[in-house]
């Protein structure tokens, strides 16, 4: 296995097999024990119709289903975050059934992102690129999953895993800010095993991953974007040989991202001289 390669999978906590029934009961547990030990009141997270929000969904819902089980008192908030009405809208409703939260809330991000590139247009004299009005759908996607947290003593869920982790493929506080990562050490194809093993339907697990962030290119898969497939990706962290070519791309993502995998950067830290 190349240096780096065994560097980034010991980083991220990549496991080469997994088994999906020990996984899910740990990832459960680690939801109900974090809001045990800390007293906050439940979890909220946003449903958006793909794999890693449904997976992480689910378990947050069976967490809070056990706690009140043994006595306890906690609640799962979903949220779907359309901007006005998302292309992929069935799979979204698909989700938010499977998911069977205790409460689902639609805010539709829309108004917010809409204001901030009007006054963005005025203030700076240029309208705001598609990518960047991206980034701001999914910061303020955070900003509304917060606003229900802190109005209701809950703990923000993040989806990120170690597929997206490595490369970086999130928006800086926007999706890659949250309380808990119960999906983290996965990769992409462990999640779908999860999320298979959990009985979700096909159209659920199978489904073709997408940041969705963009006006002008609805939908665009992840793997186009990234100009690397998630197989190749998810062999790289489960140890395996992978073209040189794309173990290079994947260490050099994995090298220029390593700000957002930090707090922000202080002047006696060095990592980031090396
Ligand atoms: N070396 C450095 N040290 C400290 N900070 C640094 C930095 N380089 C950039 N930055 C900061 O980081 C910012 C860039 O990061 P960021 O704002 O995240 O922007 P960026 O990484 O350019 O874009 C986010 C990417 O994540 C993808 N995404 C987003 C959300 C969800 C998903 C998904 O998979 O569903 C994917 C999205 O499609 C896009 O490709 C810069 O504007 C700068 O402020
Ligand atoms: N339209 C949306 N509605 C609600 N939440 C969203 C929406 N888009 C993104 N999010 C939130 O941002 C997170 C990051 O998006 P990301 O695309 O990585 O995950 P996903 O959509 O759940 O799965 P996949 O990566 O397979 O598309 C989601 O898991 C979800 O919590
Ligand atoms: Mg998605």
């Amino acid at each position: 296995m190349r240096a780096r390669q065994k560097t980034i999978i010991d980083e991220l906590g990549v496991r080469p097999e997994i088994d999906p029934a020990g996984e899910v009961e740990r990832r459960v547990q680690f939801l109900a024990d974090y809001l045990s030990a800390t007293g906050a009141r439940g979890y909220v997270l946003g449903i958006s119709g793909g794999l890693d929000s449904t997976l992480a969904g689910r378990l947050a819902q069976t967490a809070v289903e056990r706690l009140r089980e043994s006595g306890g008192e906690a609640v799962f908030v979903a949220v779907r975050l359309p901007y006005n009405v998302q292309h992929d809208e069935e799979d979204a409703a698909a989700a938010v059934e499977f998911v069977a939260a205790d409460e689902t809330l639609t805010y539709n991000v829309a108004p917010g992102v809409d204001g901030f590139e009007e006054e963005y247009r005025r203030t700076v004299g240029v309208p705001m690129t598609d990518f960047t009005k991206g980034n701001t759908k999914a910061r303020l996607r955070m900003v509304a999953q917060y606003a229900v947290a802190g109005d209701r003593g809950l703990l923000v869920i993040g989806t990120d895993h170690a597929a997206e982790s490595v490369t970086g493929f999130f928006t800086k506080f926007g999706d890659g800010a949250a309380d808990i990562l119960p999906l983290s050490g996965l990769n992409k194809r462990q999640n779908r095993q999860l999320l298979q093993h959990l009985g979700a339907s096909e159209r659920l697990w199978a489904k073709t991953p997408t940041a969705d962030l963009l006006d002008e290119n609805a939908g665009r898969a992840d793997e186009d974007e990234l100009g690397l497939t998630y197989e190749h990706i998810d062999d790289f962290l489960e140890g395996r040989e992978v073209p040189d070519e794309v173990a290079e791309k994947i260490e050099d993502r994995w090298w220029r991202t390593r700000h957002k995998r930090t707090t922000p950067v202080m002047i006696d830290e060095t990592w980031w001289r090396a």
